[in-house]
């Protein structure tokens, strides 16, 4: 296979660039009042405008091309299918399953797992009410109160992100936290306001061979056995969600509170699963299901709709230009919706976990980047942090703001407000300030020729800094399943093109391998030589400090 820096769609792409390097925003939209209908796109209350960015309709054909000759289509018809895409784990990507509303069934090795996924979210449904209304108990027979999840990665951020996000639509009588590092501080913290007869602790492991995981949660129980002192309190307080029945009842916990998923589930794209528990406690089942079926229209979608009018395959697209041709490093998020403060940091798992990656499905090495580091913060704390960089600084940064037209919380103009600067923000960064305008603009306010002379530079903005904007109606349940699914399937679309196995996570081993290696060697005053002389030093210099 032709590598893909050498293939014709990328050698257009690589042609055109100088032209698009050598343009103005500005221009663009100067020279084309249609511009914003053409470069936007609406999915049911989700408004994708793409006109704040370097591309014209030359460069969005060419990146469609770029995505035709990588096959994009054939990848999301065989995700979609149950193929084993994620090839180094031999499994099939089926998140798409967990949330397909439909009646069409998916099949994985010819086995319709449609009946399954309704199995476990009946299982959940049942739950989920037996807990809220009181019928499932702790061990003095008191109602539970607080849900602790522990889990972390794929087990924490997303269930974490969308409790988060879902605040709103919380149901009375339910606390739910989230204990993921393997700091006890986490867990110990966590606990300080807890009262074991009341608190259930979900643990949450696809492998259930975590340490991290496995560790917080022995240390839960042994918390609950302190207050309980009988084994058997251990049922009613700790549930599990993981494909690991197995190590769920080495555990001790019972395989009838365990809530199963499967191997074609990434942990990063997870939510949808058993993994959906805590948010299902903490806003009762019915908006759980809305959560999906706004992922479901958003897969539907995806997957009917022409690369040109599909939203996620718009997003890739773009993303890939500036990352393999302007050189982008990162992207930033920047929900201008409180709600969604943990949004940037659930992407960062569900992007660089997928896409970080240096090698092709064959085991080639790229040469070209693959993807970019996400970051980002709400809206407007941002601004007053490291907005500067991105107006004025020499990088290129590339961001999605993202917005609800309708603030849940609508007091005085605070919305307004809000928006003004979400508005704001994208046009300061495409028109910026010439130094005629900045100067302008300080005659007109009657400074001196020096405080002029010496400002000027400061005050030029040379803006032509891409950005996406996402509004949407209100952060529904719908709406954020929507959202995350985007998302998931930019990402996909992303790591088809560059041709990677967006679907394991081999980078996270290495560290893992080392840790273990070391945590006995912590053990004992006796110096450590067996590593380079830096982790030797650190090692020893920690066993005397710590006295
Ligand atoms: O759910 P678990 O099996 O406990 O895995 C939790 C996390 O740990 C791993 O290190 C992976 O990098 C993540 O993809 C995963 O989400």
């Amino acid at each position: 296979m032709i590598r893909l820096s050498q293939s014709p769609a990328w050698k257009a792409l690589l042609g055109h660039y100088p032209e698009m390097a050598d343009t103005h925003m500005r221009d663009l939209f100067a020279s084309d009042p249609r511009r914003f209908n053409k470069f936007s796109l609406r999915v049911g209350d989700i408004l994708l405008d793409y006109s704040k960015n370097l591309v014209n309709e030359e460069t969005m054909r060419l990146l469609a091309d770029l995505a035709r000759q990588q096959q994009v289509e054939e990848r999301r018809a065989a995700m979609f299918a149950g193929e084993k895409i994620n090839t180094t784990e031999r499994r099939a990507v089926l998140h798409v399953a967990l949330r397909n509303r439909s009646n069409r069934p998916i099949y994985v090795d010819g086995h319709d797992v449609m009946p399954e996924v309704h199995r476990v979210l009946k299982h959940m449904r049942a739950f989920v009410r037996r807990v809220r209304a009181g019928e499932w108990t702790g061990w003095t027979g008191r109602r539970i109160t607080d849900v602790v999840n522990i889990g972390i990665g794929g087990s924490d951020l997303g269930p974490l992100m969308a409790t988060q996000a879902l605040t709103y639509y919380r149901l009375p009588n339910m606390r739910a936290h989230f204990v993921s590092n393997v700091d006890a501080t986490h867990l110990v913290e966590t606990l300080k306001g807890l009262d074991p007869e009341t608190t259930l602790f979900i643990v949450a492991s696809k492998t259930f061979t975590t340490q991290e995981t496995l560790t917080n949660a022995n240390s839960a129980k042994g918390w609950l056995l302190d207050a309980a002192g009988d084994e058997r309190a251990v049922a009613r307080h700790f549930v599990a969600l993981s494909t690991n029945a197995e190590a769920v009842k080495s555990f001790g916990i019972d395989p009838d509170n365990m809530f199963e998923f499967w191997d074609w589930v990434g942990g990063r794209y997870s939510l949808w699963s058993a993994i959906g528990l805590p948010i299902a406690l903490a806003v009762g089942f019915d908006v759980f299901e809305r959560l999906l079926d706004g992922a479901h229209a958003m897969d539907e979608h995806f997957r009917t709709t022409p690369l040109e009018r599909n939203m996620p395959v718009i997003l890739a697209l773009i993303g890939v230009w500036y990352a393999d041709f302007f050189g982008a490093e990162s992207l930033a998020v920047l929900p201008y919706d409180q709600y969604l403060a943990r949004f940037p940091a659930y992407l960062q798992q569900g992007d660089m976990e997928s896409n970080g990656k240096g090698v092709t499905l064959n085991g080639q090495v790229v040469d070209y980047h693959t993807g970019p580091i996400i970051w980002g913060e709400p809206g407007t704390n941002g601004q007053h942090a490291f907005y500067q960089l991105i107006h004025q600084g020499t990088r290129m940064v590339p961001c999605d703001f993202l917005a609800p037209a309708r603030s849940l919380n609508p007091v005085g103009d605070h919305h307004e407000k809000l928006l003004s600067n979400f508005f704001a923000q994208t046009e300061a960064l495409m028109k910026g300030k010439t130094e005629e305008e900045a100067l302008a603009e300080m005659e007109a306010a009657g400074k001196e020729p020096e405080e002029i002379e010496r400002l000027l530079p400061h005050r030029v903005f040379p803006g032509n800094r891409p950005s996406n904007s996402i509004l949407y109606r209100e952060l529904t349940p719908e709406t954020l399943g929507s959202l995350i699914a985007l998302y998931e399937h930019k990402i996909f679309i992303q790591g088809a093109i560059w041709r990677i196995n967006s679907f394991d996570q081999w980078g996270v081993e290495l560290g893992k391998q080392l840790a273990n290696a070391i945590l006995p060697e912590l053990q004992g005053d006796e110096s450590v030589t067996g590593h380079d002389a830096s982790t030797n030093g650190l090692i020893n210099a920690y066993k005397a400090m710590r006295g």
